[in-house]
């Protein structure tokens, strides 16, 4: 990368921000447990980590479901998104429950961006129920059940990337 012209990365290219405190998404991903609890019961819940294993634990706790698998999956290299890289696949014995094609499977993850993430897991599970909390326009035609609906142009904020930390006055040219 030139250091005169750097690139941008695709948080920096969102231009807005939607900070997501824990309490705030603990209620969003129980908000998300409702709907889910209309399509269910699941024989187990599949978490593309990393960001998938929190809300996957939220949503198997309110559903009952004791079963939990991973799919590994790595893109956005802090933020930005190379090549996916599938780290660790989803187990035998959780593709075995969903009988081959992921038919009452719960597929959970924090969000779909461009939809590349939940595309490749979808075509692992074609018959799973993909859910997600957030979701942005170019992914939501992926996803079968979320919450809330933020704009392309926005980068969502999770509560395990930041911290808190002083912030100027307004007056002082604070954003
Ligand atoms: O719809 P997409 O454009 O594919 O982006 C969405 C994916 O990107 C983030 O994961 P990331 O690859 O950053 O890894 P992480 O979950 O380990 O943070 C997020 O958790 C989704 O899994
Ligand atoms: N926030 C955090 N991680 C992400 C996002 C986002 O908006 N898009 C893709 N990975
Ligand atoms: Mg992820």
């Amino acid at each position: 990368m030139a250091a005169d012209a750097p690139e941008l990365s695709a948080q920096e290219r969102a231009g807005k921000a939607f900070p997501v405190s824990w309490d705030q998404f603990h209620r969003d991903c129980r908000a998300l447990t409702w709907r889910l609890n209309e399509v269910g019961p699941f024989h187990a819940v599949i978490a593309i980590t990393r960001g998938g294993l929190v809300p996957a634990a939220i949503v198997a706790r309110e559903l009952g479901v004791r079963v939990i698998d991973t799919v590994c999956i790595a893109s956005y290299d802090h933020n930005k998104q190379g090549e996916l890289q599938v780290l660790k696949g989803i187990s035998e014995q959780a593709i075995k429950l969903g009988g081959g094609t992921g038919k009452g499977l719960l597929i959970v993850d924090d969000l779909v961006d461009t939809g590349k993430t939940g595309r490749m897991v979808r075509e692992m599970l074609p018959d799973a129920h993909f859910a997600t909390v957030y979701a942005k326009p170019m992914g939501r035609p992926l996803v079968d059940t979320f919450i809330t609906e933020v704009s392309q142009d926005t980068w969502i904020f999770f509560p395990w990337d930041t911290a808190l930390s002083y912030h100027p006055p307004l007056r002082d040219g604070a954003a």
